[in-house]
């Protein structure tokens, strides 16, 4: 069975990855391309950047998604919204990689997932997922006596921060601990801090060049140090892991799944 795969932010960083995975997997087909009103983009090929004419136009018109299954969405908070509703309305399926929600939104995305199945991550690659198993029993032995730290690295064009995957990696460590990460995290220090608090979990965040994602959890005792590192070094493992829970989708018709699902590691 062919899967009619929709892409928002078609000309963005992760669009343009997610349209090339798409037109190059056997069973996956691109019938819609979405940018934003005012977009350059709007009336392009969607393949045009791969010197390809695929025939799908970059479209602004959110009723375009009647000819797709799924919608995959790599965009902003308030743009993924505004397609979760026509989503809805239209019966298409989404695959949500936008960071930066806040708790109305992310409690919107799962609210929808009554009606359509979602499947929404900060971080789609196979190695980030099995990392947060790693962290669980890392964080599991490292209960008393450790200090954790998030460190994350990205592009200069980043908007928000931390990322999502570090804010994921926090909430790992943070549940390993029997705890809310919101109750214990230090997201940013300046000037004359204090000494450290015990339990907490601090972060820090540096932005620069081309960077795609790099992310190291740091468990500090006394006389050691654990470290449990990932670093991208192409968007393609974010398109793949995205094409991975289209065709876990293919089977749910509602329902919110993280990619610890679509790879069953859950
Ligand atoms: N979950 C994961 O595995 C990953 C998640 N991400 C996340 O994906 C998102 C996109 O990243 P990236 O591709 O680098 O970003 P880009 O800025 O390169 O692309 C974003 C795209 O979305 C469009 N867009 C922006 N605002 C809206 C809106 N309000 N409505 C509709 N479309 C909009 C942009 O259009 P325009 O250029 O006109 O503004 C652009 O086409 C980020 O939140 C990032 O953190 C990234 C990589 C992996
Ligand atoms: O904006 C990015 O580029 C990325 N964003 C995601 C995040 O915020 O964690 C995933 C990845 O790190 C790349």
């Amino acid at each position: 069975m062919t899967l009619k795969i929709a892409i928002a932010g078609s000309s963005g960083r992760m669009g343009q990855m997610l349209i090339e995975a798409v037109t190059n997997a056997p069973d996956t087909q691109l019938t819609v391309a979405l940018d934003r009103t005012g977009s350059d983009a709007i009336g392009r090929d969607a393949c045009a950047f791969m010197g390809k004419d695929s025939g799908v136009l970059i479209t602004d018109q959110l009723s375009a998604l009647q000819n797709a299954d799924v919608l995959i969405d790599f965009t902003r908070p308030e743009g993924t919204l505004i397609h979760l509703q026509a989503c809805q309305e239209l019966g298409v399926k989404m695959i949500i990689g936008t960071t930066g929600f806040d708790e109305a939104g992310r409690a919107q995305i799962s609210a929808a997932s009554e009606k359509i199945a979602i499947v929404s991550a900060y971080n789609m690659s196979v190695g980030v997922n099995l990392v947060f198993k790693l962290l669980e029993i890392a964080a599991g032995v490292l209960n008393q006596g450790y200090d954790a730290e998030i460190v994350e690295m990205h592009h200069k064009h980043k908007v928000d921060a931390p990322s999502g995957t570090a804010i994921a990696m926090g909430e790992a460590v943070a549940k390993a601990w029997d705890k809310s990460l919101k109750d214990i995290a230090t997201w940013s220090r300046e000037g004359i801090t204090g000494p450290r608090e015990n339990g907490t979990i601090g972060f820090a965040t540096l932005r620069g060049g081309d960077v795609i994602g790099d992310h190291t959890v740091v468990f500090a005792g006394a006389g050691e140090r654990i470290e449990v590192t990932h670093k991208a070094s192409n968007r393609t493992i974010y398109a793949q892991g995205s094409l991975r829970a289209a065709r876990f989708l293919a089977k749910h018709e509602t329902g919110h799944y993280d990619m610890q699902e679509v790879l069953g590691l859950k």
